[in-house]
């Protein structure tokens, strides 16, 4: 059946030009608006599967403004606009849109456009309806099982982090006067959880039963709604309460919910999270679909009335023919910030569906591990998991690698060859420095995530395949495509769920879990019995920045506990004042650079004679005369940032 879309756009010839180039390639223009006005009517007739907005209308109201409402009907949106400015720019971005195409534009553009926007919400659609199925079904057995109400309500809360991420969680219930009982959980790792009930919350936040009372009913009840940003401070002006909570936990966004409870109980919630734009309209429309189970949950383990009974996972479609029922699994991930609880939260979200991930963060970061993780976490996980470095492979190789070659397809080829995608059949396939893949190769990489299959390199049929595949790299593809380096199709199709890691600068309470975790590993593997690092190290390493990351961080440990001659690593090899170039350690005591030192040297100043260029003529690859991998892995291991020039 034709995709029916709404046109918005104020200018009738170009309104009129879009409607010939969508009805030409078989969609249905099932409205045209020129203001907000317009186009909500026509979505309360028509209701589009899909929405081409232009952002400056007619009426007052703008595209953007729209943008609003489209989002809570769940139709997804492509703006189609003139160059804007800057700021609305910013704006446009903020409302998520599944594409922006800027006038003028060439008809392929729009059709492909459209093509990945319909194949990214149906991903989205899909992986939210597992998730929530998943939730429901947890729920359930939270009810049934065998515990105390404290160890039910404990489980709840844990099972509430994977549908909406939260640092402080607190569950009111409130049986009216003189019946307040609260039940809060304060995260304190991945799946570590400090309860605070209500005496210890009259504890911490110094009041007593009756302020509880009044302060919950002086305004501090609960609405459906969330506060973030600048709205979370104004907020905390008004409710003491929260206030306290603020300042106590060190929160900075909110989303407070009432569930649908019977008689005369009211349950509120209370998600509280560190993030400073944690909560939007998204979160207060899911927990609208969950409100029915979270309740009836609730209120099973309490012992409370309840009227209705929640929607079960009956209810919905078998999204996918792989087992959903994985538990995350975080292998090596060492860590317990917030920021690196969120990428947990992530991994398990985006887990069991199948769609495509891209990971972004610098080099060093944990990428590689963080897609064994989605791997391993899927109901792929008994499947292969193959990993291609694009960066290290040159382009003459790189199609036959991935694809494939039939015997005699080239000179050389004197056997068939059968490529990562082919091993990665029913597993993933993880892309990793997709940044770096050829430009002529991107289009047949898309056609393959568009088709599920592949051709061999002088291969006479397609073969089809079914592979997940997560992608990762350490440039920033929003530059790279403006610069004519990265098909935007190609980042739209992968950039269905995207994973940003936090560099390690930005999760120093980190450092100290990892540096135990690296001498540990060290130990094992060197021999060696180091019981820890000494203050005056540790103060280092959580001054230093860290521009290569984790493993820049491994390295320096594991040079540590190499050299190391007493049971503790006195100092780590620290860059001297961020200078990556000169290193003062034990091992340079004497005055002398180690070896790693003089390698890390020699590569940067090759790095820079050719101006960062690896690969090629010219590259520092062969100034150095080693095989480009070769000095791409040295380049990694050595924590030699891509930027440092
Ligand atoms: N959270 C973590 N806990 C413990 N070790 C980690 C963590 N994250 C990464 N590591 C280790 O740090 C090193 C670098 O990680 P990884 O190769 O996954 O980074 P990357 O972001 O993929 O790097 P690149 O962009 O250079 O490919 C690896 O040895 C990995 O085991």
């Amino acid at each position: 059946m034709a995709l029916k879309v709404l046109i918005v756009e104020d200018q009738f010839i170009e309104a009129n030009n879009l409607e010939i180039m969508l009805e030409e390639a078989g969609y249905l223009v099932c409205g045209m608006a020129k203001s907000v006005q317009e186009a909500i009517k026509i979505i309360d007739a028509r209701t589009p599967d899909l929405a081409l907005v232009d952002i400056q209308l007619k009426g007052g109201l703008s595209g953007i403004d729209l943008a609003v409402i489209l989002k809570q009907r769940n139709i997804p949106f492509i703006y189609v606009s003139a160059n804007s400015d800057h700021a609305t720019l910013i704006k446009a971005k903020a409302t998520q849109p599944y594409g922006f195409i800027v006038k003028p534009f060439r008809e392929r553009d729009l059709i492909v456009t459209l093509e990945i926007a319909q194949y990214r919400h149906e991903n989205s659609l899909d992986a939210a309806l597992i998730r929530e199925d998943k939730f429901r079904k947890s729920l359930q057995d939270i009810v049934k099982m065998e515990g105390s109400v404290t160890d039910k309500m404990h489980q709840i809360s844990k099972t509430m982090q994977a549908i909406l991420p939260y640092d402080y969680l607190a569950i009111c219930i409130d049986k009216g006067r003189e019946a307040i009982n609260l039940m809060s959980y304060l995260r304190a790792g991945f799946e570590e959880y400090q309860f605070i009930g209500l005496e210890e919350f009259q504890v911490i936040t110094k009041t007593n039963f009756v302020e509880l009372y009044v302060m919950q009913y002086a305004g501090e009840g609960t609405e459906r709604s969330f506060f973030i940003c600048d709205d979370f401070k104004n907020m905390l002006g008004k409710f003491k309460l929260r206030k306290q909570i603020a300042d106590k936990f060190m929160v900075n966004s909110l989303l407070t919910y009432p569930l649908d409870c019977s008689g005369y109980t009211n349950i509120h919630l209370y998600f509280y999270s560190r993030r400073t734009d944690a909560y939007s309209s998204d979160q207060v429309a899911l927990l609208d679909r969950l409100n029915a189970s979270i309740s009836f949950a609730i209120c099973q383990v309490l012992g409370l009335d309840i009227q209705h009974t929640p929607y079960t996972t009956a209810h919905h479609k078998k999204l996918t023919g792989k087992n959903t029922n994985t538990a995350p699994v975080f292998e090596g991930i060492v860590g317990k910030s917030h920021l690196l609880l969120n990428v947990f939260d992530h991994i398990t979200q985006v887990a069991p569906a199948d769609t495509a991930v891209l990971i972004l963060g610098e080099s060093g970061t944990g990428k590689e591990r963080v897609a064994h993780s989605i791997h391993a976490s899927s109901g792929r996980k008994e499947g292969p998991f193959v990993k291609v470095n694009c960066a290290a492979l040159p382009s003459s190789l790189i199609e036959s690698e991935l694809f494939g070659h039939e015997k005699g397809a080239f000179t050389g080829a004197v056997n068939k060859h059968v490529g990562k995608f082919e091993r990665a059949h029913q597993g993933t396939i993880f892309l990793d420095e997709i940044g770096d893949m050829p430009y002529e190769l991107q289009a047949k990489l898309l056609r393959v995530l568009q088709e599920k299959e592949i051709e061999r390199i002088a291969g006479n049929a397609p073969i089809k395949i079914d592979v997940r595949v997560i992608a990762a790299t350490n440039h920033n593809l929003e530059k790279e495509v403006a610069a004519g380096r990265f098909r935007l199709d190609l980042y739209y199709r992968l950039n269905v769920f995207p994973i940003t890691l936090p560099s390690l600068r930005e999760r120093k309470d980190d450092i100290p879990l990892l540096i135990d975790h690296f001498i540990s590993g060290f130990n094992i593997r060197l021999g060696k019995n180091v019981t820890g690092i000494s203050a005056r190290g540790l103060k280092d390493a959580m001054e230093y920045n860290w521009p290569g990351n984790i493993r820049e961080l491994e390295n320096l440990v594991e040079r540590a506990v190499l050299v190391s001659q007493a049971n503790h690593i006195k100092r780590l090899a620290i860059p001297v004042s961020g200078n990556a170039e000169t290193v003062a350690d034990e091992s340079s005591a004497n005055g002398f650079k180690s070896i790693v030192q003089n390698e890390r040297d020699h590569i940067l100043n090759a790095l820079k004679k050719c101006k960062g260029k690896v690969w090629g003529a010219g590259g520092a690859a062969e100034l150095l005369n080693l095989p480009p991998s070769t000095l791409n892995s040295k380049i990694r291991k050595l924590g030699i940032r891509r930027d440092f020039t």
